[in-house]
């Protein structure tokens, strides 16, 4: 997982070390290694856990050219690995505030330093401005069924995606129900119903062509009659963005009023997934965002940026194709795969 990602980063941090490693040396010019060590030791034993009057004299202050060349390269590389553009800008800001100013004592793990600022900006921005608990919002709503509407582009993975979906909640205590609402793609019906068999939930169908927004009303109905506790709306995708489909997305988003409107994305599809979330996300109001195929992504560029991009917290990953490969997004997760090893 992302281990292209993680190349750059720690390229970026030898850079970087580099540079700071060139200032010690103009630091250390006049004394010998051996003596430094000891001053510096010496002097903060005599003055407490503060660097001491020796010790400010011999630390080095990260200065904004000691990093400038390096995150030039950096934001290149991170543009290559399909990272969106203002996400590439916001961490490079992010960077430069953590490091430029920094005092790094002579002697001191520099690589960890940098590294730390890196891991804190990544989780900055991975970090979504509202959290999202699904199990808590599913068992206080008052009236049920809870409804969840899935969007997205043919091939995300979408109908797996519902299937693990369901299967976490069954584990969960919850009753599930699934709305065939893709009643667009040849076999898209089907293709659904023996994902719900395996993980055993009812699928509620109408013939192909039939009206989405209708079916996902049935499912919504069959719930109330029976006391079952979340819908899944599986709604169809195309292979680009169209007015009928935005229609559609409309209309089942008025007709059903789902509680949360879910957007499922191929990690691997890199920015162009983002630019999707985004269409979509002005179409209806996405709440949340499920990508899959995590496990094979090198690049990390959509995990990176797509919650930075449409505001919307990453719910889940998918990590393989179990149906028990549904990882709740943990950010913090996110960033130790990155920088950890595979
Ligand atoms: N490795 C991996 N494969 C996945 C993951 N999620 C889905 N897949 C696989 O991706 C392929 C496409 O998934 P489907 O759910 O069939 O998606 P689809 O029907 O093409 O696309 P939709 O139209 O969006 O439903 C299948 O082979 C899935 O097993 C994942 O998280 N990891």
């Amino acid at each position: 997982m992302f281990g292209k990602l993680r190349e750059k980063l720690k390229k970026f941090t030898k850079q970087v070390e580099e540079k700071i490693e060139e200032e010690e040396k103009a630091v250390e010019a006049p004394m010998a290694g051996e003596e430094i060590q000891k001053a510096v030791q010496e002097s903060t034993e005599t003055e407490g856990e503060k660097p001491g009057f020796l010790g400010r004299l011999l630390q080095v202050e990260i200065k904004e050219k000691d990093i400038e060349d390096a995150l030039d390269e950096l934001e290149i590389e991170l543009l290559e690995a399909d990272v969106a553009l203002e996400t590439v800008e916001a961490l490079r800001e992010k960077i430069k505030e953590k490091l430029v100013g920094r005092k790094v004592r002579i002697g001191t793990n520099k690589g960890k330093i940098i590294e730390e600022a890196l891991k804190e900006a990544i989780l900055e921005i991975l970090t979504p401005e509202k959290k999202i608990d699904l199990l808590q919002m599913i068992k206080s709503k008052e009236d049920k069924p809870f409804v969840i509407a899935f969007v997205g582009f043919n091939g995300s993975g979408k109908t797996t995606t519902i299937a693990k979906l369901a299967h976490w909640l069954k584990k969960n205590g919850f009753s599930v129900v699934i709305a065939a609402s893709d009643t667009f793609r040849a076999g898209a019906i089907e293709q659904l119903e023996e994902h719900a068999k395996r993980v055993g939930v009812k699928v509620i169908k109408h013939d192909y062509g039939a009206d989405p927004a209708a079916v996902a009303y049935d499912a919504i109905q069959h719930a109330k009659a029976r006391g079952i506790d979340v819908v899944l709306i599986d709604t169809a995708g195309r292979n680009e963005l169209n007015r009928n489909l935005m229609d559609e997305m409309k209309k089942i988003a008025r007709v059903t009023k789902p509680d949360l409107v879910i957007f499922v994305g191929d990690s691997l599809g890199g920015n162009a997934v983002v630019e999707q979330a985004k269409q979509f996300n002005e179409a209806v109001r996405i709440d949340g965002v499920i990508l899959t195929k995590l496990d094979a992504d090198a690049r990390g560029g959509a995990a990176l940026s797509i919650s930075h991009a449409i505001g919307a917290p990453i719910l889940f990953v998918g990590v393989g194709q179990g149906y028990e490969d549904l990882r709740p997004f943990d950010e913090k997760w996110f960033v130790e795969r990155i920088f950890g090893e595979d």
